[in-house]
């Protein structure tokens, strides 16, 4: 991303264009506003902020890049492709190792503070 106006316009509209063709885009921030909202409530501390909001850009990069891995996929390779399945499958791979990761970071921070409600 260029640092100017016009390169930041660009990535914005990157961001638009994956969450309105992506649902699991759309999974990855519904989850990211419950946490925030849930580490609002249950207080977390500026540490354990700094795991969560980390967590979240994970995913978030990761998904990002998966998306456009699958469009160029698809412009690449017109019908089925043994090269094509590895690069998407290795693609979501990724997603999944930060989805993994930054599910353990929540449960290790916000797990304790809930099962104290309990
Ligand atoms: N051209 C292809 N050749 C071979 N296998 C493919 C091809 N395109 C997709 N696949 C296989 O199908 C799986 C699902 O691909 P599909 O394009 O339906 O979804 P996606 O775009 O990878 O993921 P999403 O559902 O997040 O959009 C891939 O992970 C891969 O294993």
């Amino acid at each position: 991303m260029r640092i100017n106006n016009i390169g930041f316009k660009h990535a914005i509209r990157g961001i638009i264009v994956a969450l309105q063709t992506e649902l699991n885009m759309k999974i990855h921030v519904i989850s990211m506003l419950i946490v925030i909202f849930t580490g609002f409530m249950l207080k977390v501390t500026v540490v354990e902020w700094l795991f969560l909001i980390g967590a979240i850009g994970l995913v978030i990069t990761t998904e990002l890049v998966n998306t456009s891995i699958e469009n160029i996929t698809d412009q690449l390779f017109k019908g089925h492709h043994e090269v094509a399945k590895n690069i998407k499958d290795i693609s979501a791979g990724a997603v999944l190792v930060a989805s993994i990761t930054a599910a353990i970071i929540g449960i290790v921070i916000l797990l304790p503070r809930i099962v104290i409600f309990f």
